[in-house]
């Protein structure tokens, strides 16, 4: 009996005397297993359930979400990712694992790095398993948005809190919740847009769109449209910017309430309008590009700018695994325990 609870017991007893074992999860939206019809219903299936996405009432939800939502939207979703699909898949995904890798090479090798979505695959229930395998007793858990939302964090913490529900020795939790404020995310937009300047000269507008919340989000203390506004501040100062050059614009609409403001898809029909054809256009609140940006942004979006007169369009890619970002992401691990 005591040989085979030996493990344990000294696992305990090297917590007490020594620093506890660290494991790091990092985590984002999640993406569909493949670009199909069926692929994208099992998806949005999960992702559009969670009651921190779709806040109104639930059995009316769920009624529209299983009668029409995942009747329709599938085909039309699926479409979009192929255009968007590469050889490793879905580039949300791939470029997740670059992150984790090279989460992984800075930091200390004996601090365990795992990568979890917060919808489909790998979930964050395998990335906890794989964190309980390595024996870790403390755990840092940075959910990859910048600028903090409770669709977004929140709903990534509520996942974790179930996972660990099951554990019977649940470790020490380190929850970290946004980090658009760490002055060196601001250099490393700003390190960005002085690339593009350099390469495209100064465009007449530099456009911030934000992914989307439904409004009522903000007017119940939801802080994300304040965290998005400053990032375009931060930002704008630290590549020495003149403000009104910068608009803060919102995509990704989804149904029919009204969502924070202004659209980036109505700005950008007005721009041209206003004498407003060469712009820059970046999309802060995604760590990594996605459908939301590949597609959305550098497809869709360009083609409504173009077809109202503008006549340039140039988007700027998300941090990404470049080097400046990884920097920030193990200083904001460093900063919370891990070596
Ligand atoms: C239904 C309401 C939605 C809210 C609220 C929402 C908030 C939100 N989402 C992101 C980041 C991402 N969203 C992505 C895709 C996506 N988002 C919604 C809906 C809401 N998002 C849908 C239905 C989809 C799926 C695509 C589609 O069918 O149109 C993605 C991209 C995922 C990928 O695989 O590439 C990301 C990332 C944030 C940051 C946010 C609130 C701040
Ligand atoms: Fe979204
Ligand atoms: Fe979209």
């Amino acid at each position: 009996m005591a040989a085979k609870y030996r493990a344990l017991t000294d696992n305990a007893h090297d917590t007490v005397k020594t620093t506890p074992k660290v494991g790091v999860l990092i985590t984002n939206l999640g993406t569909p297993d493949e670009p199909t019809k069926r692929g994208l219903k099992r998806y949005l299936a999960e992702f559009l359930s969670d009651p921190r996405i779709v806040e109104i009432p639930r059995l009316l939800w769920l009624f529209i979400l299983h009668g029409i939502i995942l009747n329709l939207r599938p085909k039309q979703s699926a479409k979009l990712y192929q255009s968007i699909w590469t050889e490793d898949g879905s580039p949300l995904l791939a470029i997740s694992r670059r992150q984790r890798d090279a989460i992984a090479k800075a930091l200390d090798p004996k601090v365990k790095v795992a990568l979890g979505m917060r919808y489909g695959n790998p979930s964050i229930a395998s990335a906890l398993a794989e964190l309980q395998a390595a024996g870790v007793r403390k755990i840092i858990v940075l959910p990859l948005y910048p600028q903090y939302a409770a669709a977004t964090v929140g709903s990534t913490f509520d996942a974790v809190s179930k996972e660990l529900q099951h554990w019977r020795w649940v470790p020490e939790l380190h929850f970290l919740s946004g980090y658009c404020e760490h002055p060196s995310y601001a250099t490393a937009l700003a390190n960005t847009l002085k690339e593009h300047q350099a390469k495209h000269g100064t465009p007449d507008k530099w456009v911030f769109s934000y992914h989307g919340t439904p409004k009522f989000s903000l007017e119940k203390g939801d802080p994300y449209y304040c965290f998005c506004v400053k990032t375009t501040r931060l930002v704008a100062e630290q590549a020495g910017l003149n403000p009104d050059d910068c608009i803060t614009t919102f995509q990704s609409r989804f149904g029919k309430a009204e969502w924070l403001k202004p659209y980036t898809e109505q700005t950008l029909k007005e721009l041209p309008a206003q004498g407003v054809k060469n712009i820059a256009i970046l999309s802060p609140a995604f760590s990594a590009d996605c459908l939301e940006t590949l597609e959305e942004l550098d497809e869709q979006n360009r083609e409504f700018f173009l077809e109202a007169g503008g006549e340039q369009y140039h988007y700027i890619p998300a941090l990404n695994d470049r080097a400046d970002h990884i920097e920030l992401l193990v200083d904001v691990l460093r900063k919370a325990g891990a070596a």
